[in-house]
């Protein structure tokens, strides 16, 4: 690594550090806008202009050249997650933590704000530090709203980290690269009691176990076995004590389909499912679907292009990869503006949502070398 880097290197762990720190859920970045914020007006303004939207920040560098607007995205928010790193600059808000890596897409995006505020690119490019990716959506409103649709961008680039692949590398594909998603929790309410009295009650801890059970059969036996599709519940609650019925429980959890008639087969059967749950159980179960994510569909002509210049780049290596069922609201910005979500190798044990993610921060000059080169060449 030469000075260059080495500063840059130290520069992007320093603040990497100070985000992981404050990790804030979706819609409640206050500081987490106001960091980003600072970094942006140190940097110099002759052809930079920037506006907040909610708690995310737009910022657009003007091209010296243009002929077109190219995007980029990172989002910010944290997850509700008890971090178990023991690293020294652990997360300092209590049962929050930076555990898909937003900290790392903050500050690579930042560092290319800061490069290209010095180094003016032929391109616009308007950077969006988006709030609210891990719920409940920040981009689709954000997509919609008049600060964005004033500076939309012709094509759209995003990250994501990927704690499998070794740091060095991208990979990405044309075509679906993440999942439909949609959101699910499930109230079910029955009449609670003493526990030696079974009989007069309706028990929602035995009525919700048996439903969490008969959820598993759903992608087993009503999608086809060549298409795939998840229904995880990540969440159970229910009860007070050990010897009271509970007349409440509640589960909640996620689907994830590669189609919307699998999505709509999947809620139906959820549906129908539940009202055998209330019939065998006397009980009463309310579903709501939260949000939904459209898949995250990449370019083909873009990806061909990405492919191309990750493959002559010095600083990664182009891998490729399959599609996979994690969700990303960045679809909703391809759905509109063409562009290309892609992997970026950062080698942890730990994956994404664990307690114990731990990207490597070499990781960080990495992209940002890369995605310098890869945005001025545009
Ligand atoms: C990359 C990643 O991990 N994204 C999240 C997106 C969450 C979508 C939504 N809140 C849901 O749970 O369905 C993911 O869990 O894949």
């Amino acid at each position: 690594m030469n000075q260059q880097d080495h500063n840059l290197q130290e520069r992007l762990v320093a603040r990497r550090r100070a985000l992981h720190q404050i990790p804030e859920p979706g819609f409640k970045e206050t500081k987490t806008q106001q960091f980003i914020l600072d970094v942006i007006k140190a940097c110099p303004q002759d052809h930079l202009q920037m506006k907040t939207w909610k708690t995310g920040v737009l910022v657009k560098i003007k091209g010296s050249q243009p002929t077109k607007t190219i995007g980029y995205r990172a989002d910010i928010d944290g997850l509700p997650v008890v971090e178990e790193t023991s690293l020294p600059f652990s997360s300092t808000h209590d049962g929050m933590m930076h555990a898909c890596g937003h900290d790392f897409h903050m500050t690579i995006g930042m560092a290319l704000v800061e490069h290209f505020a010095v180094n003016q690119p032929k391109q616009n490019i308007v950077f969006v530090f988006q709030p609210a990716e891990e719920g409940p959506g920040g981009a689709k409103p954000l997509l919609a709203s008049e600060e964005f649709q004033t500076w939309k961008p012709e094509e759209m680039y995003a990250l994501h980290i990927a704690p499998e692949l070794p740091v060095g590398t991208v990979a990405t594909k044309p075509g679906i690269l993440f999942a439909n998603t949609s959101e699910l929790f499930i109230d079910f309410l029955g009449k609670g009691g003493h526990a030696a009295y079974p009989h007069a009650t309706e028990d929602m801890v035995v009525a919700a176990s048996h439903y969490v059970t008969q959820l598993q059969s759903i992608v087993a036996r009503n999608i086809s076995p060549l298409d795939s599709a998840v229904v995880t519940i990540g969440k159970i609650e229910a009860g007070t004590k050990q010897n009271i019925i509970a007349e409440k429980a509640r589960i909640e959890g996620t689907i994830r389909t590669l189609s919307i008639e699998s999505m709509n087969e999947i809620k139906s059967r959820i549906e129908g499912m539940a009202r055998g749950i209330e019939e065998s159980f006397q009980c009463q179960l309310s579903i709501d679907y939260g949000a939904n994510y459209c898949q995250v569909f990449n370019d083909a002509d873009l990806t061909e292009a990405f492919v191309q210049s990750a493959e002559n780049s010095q600083h990664v290596t182009f891998e490729d990869c399959d599609k996979a069922m994690t969700g990303e609201d960045f679809g909703y910005f391809l759905e509109e503006i063409p562009g290309v979500m892609f992997w970026l190798g950062v080698n942890s044990e730990h994956g994404l949502h664990s307690n114990k993610l731990n990207p490597d921060e070499k990781a960080l000059s990495v992209a940002v070398n890369y995605l310098t080169e890869f945005l001025a060449s545009k």
